[in-house]
């Protein structure tokens, strides 16, 4: 995405060529990219001014919600979505040249939680009780893997962390489903939006809702008020609201926009009936190319 003149500042959960690293350098490809060691730090970095913008992992398509960046926008910040980026993710199984001959009796495993994870049954059936050690993210695993050239172990990442780092790859597409793309969120200060060219075009409004309390039927409540609207949810999630067990919050995405006079509506109902709604905003969607 071209910028204005002045170079902006993105953070970005690091180091290079992570799979957060490629979303962020498609959509920005002309501004200066910071990395971080975690999600909050990336956040943070937008609170304080740091950067303008930060890129942060939301969600996979086997794994599911990233907890950490949503319960960040819940608890600890007040900031907006401007943008989302879709990422096709491929994982590999990558070594040290010095290790090529020893692949098949790899010590220990590393990398992100989340890329351990989407590669499980691969790994249960192929190193089963091999150590799996997580890092900060797949790049860092790639790293830490080529600064041990004498240990025989293996990281799990995409392409560029083997060229970047210098790995080899010797296992390729070892995720555990074929469809696994992971969804970013580029996070704002202002309500604002990344422009419309190059994205789908789509507004899609991402919300926070607290429900007034454990009444029957209050989801039910909730999810008509969207439906006799005819506004679209892509999708509907509850996370604890951690002052208990059985407290929740919802994340809901409305596929629309939220200066909709529907959308109007429906906050004022939600309002009406108890519910707390927080907006995080409305943006496009853009994909980035395949790597
Ligand atoms: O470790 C990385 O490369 C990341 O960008 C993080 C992350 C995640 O948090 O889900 C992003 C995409 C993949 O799903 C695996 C890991």
């Amino acid at each position: 995405m071209k910028s204005e003149q002045v170079q902006q500042k993105i953070a970005y959960l690091g180091p290079e060529a992570t799979f957060t690293y490629i979303a962020a350098d498609a959509l920005f490809p002309e501004d200066q990219l910071i990395p971080m060691t975690t999600i909050p730090e990336c956040i943070d970095a937008v609170v304080e001014g740091k950067v303008k913008y930060a890129v942060v992992p939301l969600e996979n398509a086997l794994e599911g919600i990233v907890p950490l960046t949503i319960d960040y926008l819940y608890h600890e910040v007040n900031l907006y979505v401007v943008g989302e980026v879709l990422e096709k993710i491929q994982q590999h199984l990558m070594v040290n040249n010095s290790q090529i001959e020893n692949w098949h009796n790899i010590e220990e495993i590393y990398s992100h939680s989340h890329a351990l994870a989407q590669c499980h049954k691969y790994l249960f059936y192929r190193f089963s009780g091999v150590p799996l050690r997580q890092s900060t993210s797949t790049a860092a695993a790639a790293k830490f893997v080529a600064d041990n050239p004498d240990r025989c172990i293996a990281a799990i990442g995409n392409f560029s962390s083997a060229e970047k780092y210098g790995l080899e790859i010797v296992e390729k597409n070892i995720h555990d489903f074929h469809f696994n793309h992971t969804r970013f969120f580029v996070l704002a200060k202002q309500n604002s939006r990344l422009p419309i060219e190059q994205s789908n075009g789509e507004p899609k409004t991402t919300l926070m809702l607290t429900l007034p309390s454990d009444e029957s039927g209050t989801l039910h409540q909730v999810l008509s008020v969207f439906a006799w609207r005819k506004l679209n949810l892509s999708k509907i999630e509850s996370r604890p609201l951690k002052t208990g067990l059985g407290d929740y919050f919802f994340i809901a995405d409305v596929l629309a926009d939220e200066n909709d006079v529907m959308m109007r509506g429906a906050f004022e109902e939600l309002k009406s009936i108890g519910v707390t709604v927080k907006s995080l905003g409305t943006y496009y969607t853009y994909n980035t190319p395949e790597v």
